[in-house]
Parts: structure tokens; sequence; C-alpha cells
């Protein structure tokens, strides 16, 4: 797969940027506002979080899916059978969190947040007039007071061992929403599908920045930005004993919007929540 690499600094980064989504699903920047040692510090004390006890204060919300997620609760990817090796907490403006971690996380969710908002603007200047006068209202719009945009903090613990056979980190999905924002692991493992159907790995180097597209972007653009499947694979090796942790922030519109004839984003929403196995 040829990932092309634009410098968010760059005079044509909106187009290459875009150009990269359409025909990927995919797209890696660099020089980005994301700044380092947010993120690590971030790294650091929700491994600490997720090594105490605390974390069973804060079990997940069925309804708000605000919280903890235990791995015996985590999600099985849709198609799959087997559960994810993962445990993960989800962080929204007005959810639960614990206070010595809040700070540092809503700094981050502000952040990303609003560097989303900027590519989604990149996304709608650059669709095609004849794709885009099928959204319902203008990208930008789809977002604009959205309560769903989640930050989760991701931690994929050591391997015992005896994981059942086939099990993976996280199996192969596309996400639910409209792009995803994802700073380097602190450990390699994702892999996205290329159009021929193979396993690339993504770098893991802090100065690239991923963003996906998702599922719900891909339902509004008719499939102009392909939703890209993803993966985390187990490591092996010197890997197998260390957990990995990751950062992804999914950009929601709000739960009125149309996305298509068959969806709003609620509905669609629901379904997939209900299929990973999380939602009633
Ligand atoms: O951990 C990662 O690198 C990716 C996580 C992911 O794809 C997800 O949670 O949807
Ligand atoms: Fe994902």
């Amino acid at each position: 797969m040829n990932v092309r690499v634009v410098d968010y600094r760059a005079a044509d980064a909106a187009e290459q940027f875009t150009r990269s989504l359409h025909e990927t699903g995919f797209g890696v920047l660099v020089n980005h506002p994301i700044p380092q040692q947010l993120v690590e510090n971030i790294y650091r004390d929700w491994l600490a979080f997720f090594g105490s006890e605390q974390k069973h204060d804060f079990a997940f919300s069925v309804e708000k899916q605000d919280g903890y997620f235990s791995p015996e609760i985590s999600e099985t990817a849709k198609g799959h059978t087997q559960k994810d090796i993962k445990e993960y907490f989800h962080i929204y403006p007005w959810g639960r969190i614990p206070a010595q971690l809040q700070a540092d996380a809503m700094r981050y969710y502000d952040t990303a947040n609003a560097l989303a908002r900027e590519l989604l603007a990149w996304v709608e200047q650059y669709t095609p007039a004849d794709i885009a006068q099928h959204y319902s209202e203008p990208l930008s719009n789809m977002i604009t007071g959205s309560q769903k945009t989640l930050l989760r903090v991701l931690r994929y613990p050591p391997l015992t061992g005896q994981e059942p056979a086939g099990s993976l980190r996280a199996a192969a999905h596309g996400d639910i929403n409209l792009l995803t924002i994802l700073p380097a692991a602190n450990e390699p493992g994702l892999q996205v599908q290329d159009m021929n159907g193979n396993w690339v790995d993504v770098p893991c180097d802090f100065g690239m920045l991923i963003i996906n597209i998702g599922d719900m972007l891909c339902e509004a653009s008719r499939g102009y930005y392909p939703s890209t499947q993803h993966r985390v694979v187990n490591p092996s090796g010197e890997g197998a004993s260390k957990s990995r942790v990751s950062l992804p922030l999914f950009l929601h519109p709000r739960d009125e919007v149309v996305l298509s004839e068959r969806y709003t984003a609620g509905e669609y929403l629901n379904e997939r929540l209900r299929e990973l196995g999380v939602k009633m």
C-alpha cells in the first residue's frame, strides 16, 4: 500500500490528505498539532489506573456508554466470535472520569477534537459535488453540539499464553463514527488492510498521526470515503510481556443527523453497539 504521508503545514495539505482518504480510507499526517508529552503522560497515568482496583468503581454504563469496560466485557468485533483481548475506558466531557486523570484527558480531548473538526472540514471541502449533494447537511454541521464524540483509552494486557485460539488484541473492524484520530501507541501491532486485502503495518512513530474514515462517513458519502478495516495483532517475543496503550478519538455526529435514507446517526450507532455486545 502506498500510504501518502502529508505535511499538515503544507499549502496543499487539505487536497493531498483528502485524496489519501478517498483512495485508501486512511491518512498519515506529520507536523501535526498533537503534543507528544501530553500523550506520553496520559499513557503513563492510565497504565497506573488500569493496574489499580479503582477502575472497578467506574464500571461502564450500558445506557450512556461512559466508564470502564473490563476484559470480560470487551467488544466482539462485527462478524467475529472471540472477544478482543483488551480493556478500555470511554471518556465524554459529560461522563465519569477519575479526578486525577481529568485535566490531561480533557486537554487532549479538546485538542484532538479541534483537529478532527478541521480535518472533517477538509473532507467536506474536497467532496465532489455529485457526492456532496447527498449529504443531508454540511458535514461540519453534523458535529455541531454533538455529545457523542468519544475519547477511548485502551490497554491491551501482556499475553499470558492462555488466550483462546484465534483471538486478537483487536479483531479486524471498521470504526463506527465519521473520522478517527489515532496517535502512535506505545507499542506496535496496528495494521490496516489495503485494497488487495493485504495487512500492512502502521508506523508506530509519534511524528505520524493516523486518521481513518469510519463507517458513518462511508455511509453518508456513499462509499466515496471508504472505511478501512484495521486490527491490532498479538505481539510475539519481548513485546508479549508488555502492555500496549492507545488513544483513539472517535468523531461522532449528533444522534438525530440523517446519514442516508437508511439511517440516522443514533440508529446506526445503537445497531452497531448491539452487534458489539455492549448494548441491549
Ligand atoms: O489500539 C489501536 O491502535 C487501535 C484501536 C482501534 O482500532 C479501536 O479501538 O477502534
Ligand atoms: Fe478501530
